[in-house]
C-alpha cells in the first residue's frame, strides 16, 4: 500500500497580535512617534500602552512555497515567525500549521551553558522532539558538523561565541521538518563554517515543504525563497513573486 504523504499548509486568517507595554505613558510618546515608520502601531486599550505588532496577518502557504519576510525593523516578521511556531496565541484571528515545524528563530535557545557540548545536543534534540535513540543515531553527524572535536566534553559556558554559534547550528539543523521556520541568522561562525552552513541550510530547505525566512538582505532572499511578503508596522502586503522584490521593498 502506498502511504500518503501527511498534509503540510500554513494558514493564518486575520491574525492580530498585541503586545502590552507597561509603565509607558502613551500620551507622552505620541508626539515622537507621529513620522515613525519602524516597529509596530502604538495605542492604549484600557489604559495599557499596547504593541499591535500583527494586524489582520493573512497568509496561505502549501508545499513548495519558499516565503521571504521582509520589512523595517519591527515590522512584524520575527512575531509572525514565533506565532507560527506557536509560540504565541492569537488576539485575534487563527493560525492553522499542518507539518512538522522546526523553528531555527533563536540559537540560544535550548542550550544549558553549565552542560557540556554533547549535553547539549541531546537537550536541544529532545526539546525538537527527537527520541534519544534518534539523537544517538545522529551524534556522530552533529558532532562532526561542529568541527569542536574535544571541546565538545566541555561546558558551553566555556565557548567563544562563534563556538556557540556552531554548536547551536548544529543541533538545530539536524531536524527532519515540513516547515523550515527562519529568523536571519545564517551570518553565524567564521567564513569555513558559513560555507558548511550554507550547503546544510540548502538540504535542509530542500527536504522542507515550506519555507519562512525573515530578512534583511535580498542576495539572501533570493537565493533561498521563490515568494516574498513585505510586512509594515504589522500589515501584510499580499505575497508576491520573489522576483518582484525590488518592487515590492519601493512600494
Ligand atoms: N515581547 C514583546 N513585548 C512588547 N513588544 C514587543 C515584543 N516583541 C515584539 N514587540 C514589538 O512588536 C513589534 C514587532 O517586532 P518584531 O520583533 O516582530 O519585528 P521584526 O520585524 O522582526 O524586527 P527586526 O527586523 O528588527 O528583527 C515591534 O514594535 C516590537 O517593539
Amino acid at each position: 500500500m502506498i502511504k500518503k504523504a501527511p498534509p503540510v499548509s500554513i494558514s493564518c486568517r486575520d491574525l492580530t497580535l498585541r503586545f502590552p507595554v507597561y509603565g509607558v505613558d502613551a500620551k507622552s510618546l505620541k508626539k515622537s512617534l507621529a513620522a515613525v515608520t519602524v516597529g509596530g502601531r502604538l495605542g492604549t486599550h484600557a489604559h495599557v500602552t499596547e504593541v499591535t505588532a500583527l494586524n489582520h496577518v493573512n497568509l496561505e502557504l502549501k508545499p513548495g512555497d519558499r516565503l521571504g519576510l521582509v520589512g523595517h525593523n519591527g515590522s512584524g516578521k520575527t512575531t509572525l515567525l514565533r506565532a507560527l511556531s506557536g509560540a504565541y496565541e492569537p488576539d485575534e484571528g487563527a493560525i492553522e500549521v499542518q507539518g512538522r515545524i522546526a523553528a531555527l528563530l533563536d540559537l540560544s535557545l535550548g542550550i544549558d551553558p553549565s552542560a557540556t557540548g554533547l549535553d547539549n545536543i541531546r537537550l536541544r534534540g529532545r526539546i525538537a522532539g527527537l527520541s534519544s535513540r534518534e539523537i544517538e543515531a545522529r551524534m556522530d553527524e552533529i558532532a562532526s558538523f561542529t568541527g569542536l572535536g574535544p571541546f565538545l566534553a566541555m561546558p558551553v559556558k566555556t565557548y567563544s561565541a562563534g563556538m556557540q554559534a556552531r554548536l547551536a547550528f548544529a543541533a538545530a539543523t539536524a531536524v527532519e521538518a515540513d516547515v523550515l521556520l527562519m529568523d536571519e541568522w545564517i551570518a553565524v561562525g567564521d567564513s569555513d563554517f558559513q560555507k558548511l552552513a550554507h550547503k546544510r541550510l540548502l538540504k535542509l530547505v530542500e527536504r522542507a515543504g515550506i519555507l519562512v525566512l525573515a530578512s534583511h538582505d535580498t542576495d539572501l532572499l533570493r537565493l533561498y525563497c521563490n515568494k516574498v511578503m513585505r510586512l509594515e508596522g504589522g500589515v501584510a502586503s499580499a505575497v508576491t513573486d520573489i522576483r518582484k522584490l525590488d518592487e515590492l521593498m519601493a512600494a
